[in-house]
């Protein structure tokens, strides 16, 4: 069974001036053990969808659809189990989360924090892991008694990867996780990342706009624009020979150091991102889109199967025989 399954999920905010559909009808499973990435331009409803995961939207937010987490659905959960479920079953790392960090704190009761708070430990049992889990992380165990602002930013970001480890999770969340560090620090804390998930054998979720970074650290992509998922498929195949142009203009798209903005602008792409409260019609994606036929601003898109284990909602990728959607990867070629 998978260890997360998302089925038809949507998320709306409800705003004074409207209904904001950050995410509409994503549908994906996540085996126990691997990593899936979850690539996008800004506002393609990444975060969004990484925190309907364990219900952490704000109130204005309207979630449909299953997110089975083992076989539960978390939009059922009550409460209670709702807090047992985040931290010691899943934690989510996120972006610029070492800002977090409690600065007259030390460390040390930070990362025991969790544990305590779920019961999984007694005080001194906590102090003990609390130095495991600062190892695992390449900090030295003495960092327990230092205060945040004593480290640097790729140390609090290991810190808070050391808290999202502390209950032993079986998933982690991973959104943006390395965005604010500079682009060393990335480099070994993304090798940080991909060691654990490795070694421990926990299930991955890692968001960014950069597939080059997930490409290397999961085994497949989901790549998500104006709220769907427009390709999914095993990583190196969507990066190296993506079946949707938005894909393709991702993957094109390296960051050049010291350049923000660039990180934004995929190659070849003119334009913004739709604002979600007013979608082009057909495929969202046909204003940009530069291979975009003239059915494509009434196209009913759905993802096609576009190889094996792969599926993209373009009507290159489309099979002449198409009948019914994929909502998951196919298994087989397309006729
Ligand atoms: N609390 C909110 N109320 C209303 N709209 C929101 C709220 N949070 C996000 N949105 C909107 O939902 C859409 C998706 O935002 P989201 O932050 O999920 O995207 P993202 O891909 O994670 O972007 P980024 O990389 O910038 O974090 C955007 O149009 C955003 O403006």
């Amino acid at each position: 069974m998978s260890l997360l399954e998302l089925d038809d999920v949507s998320v709306t905010y409800r705003i004074a001036s409207g209904d904001v559909p950050a995410v509409r009808g994503v549908s994906l499973t996540l085996d126990s053990g691997a990593a899936l990435g979850v690539a996008g331009e800004s506002g393609s409803g990444k975060s969004t969808l990484a925190m309907a995961l364990l219900r952490l939207l704000p109130r204005d937010a309207r979630v449909s659809g299953r997110i089975l987490l083992d076989g539960e659905d978390v939009l059922a959960m009550k409460w209670g189990r709702l807090r047992a479920v985040r931290w010691a079953e899943a934690s989510i790392v996120f972006q610029g989360a070492q800002h977090g960090l409690n600065p007259v704190r030390r460390i040390g009761d930070q990362i025991a924090e969790p544990l305590l708070v779920h019961d999984l430990a007694k005080p001194d049992a906590a102090r003990g892991r609390v130095t495991e889990l600062l190892e695992q992380v390449g900090l030295p165990a003495w960092r327990a008694r230092s205060y945040p602002h004593e480290l640097s930013g790729g140390q609090r970001q290991r810190v808070m990867i050391a808290m999202a480890l502390a209950c032993s999770p079986r998933l982690i969340i991973a959104d943006e996780p390395t965005t604010a560090l500079d682009v060393m620090v990335q480099a070994q804390v993304l090798t940080l990342i991909k060691e654990l998930v490795a070694q421990q054998g926990i299930s991955l979720i890692m968001i960014s706009h950069d597939l080059s970074v997930l490409a290397d650290v999961c085994d497949q992509l989901a790549v998500m624009y104006a709220g769907r998922v427009v390709e999914h498929g095993p990583s190196s195949e969507v990066f190296h020979d993506a079946r949707h142009p938005y894909s393709r203009a991702l993957a094109a798209a390296f960051p050049t150091v010291g350049d923000p903005a660039s990180r934004m602008a995929p190659k070849g792409l003119g334009g913004d991102p739709p604002d979600p409260m007013h979608l082009p019609t057909g495929c969202s994606f046909h204003p940009r889109c530069p291979v975009a036929l003239d059915e494509c601003p009434t196209l009913d898109v759905e993802l096609w199967a576009a190889g094996a284990g792969r599926v993209a909602a373009c009507i290159h990728a489309k099979p002449a025989t198409a009948t019914a959607p994929a909502s998951a990867p196919a298994t087989e070629e397309p006729a």
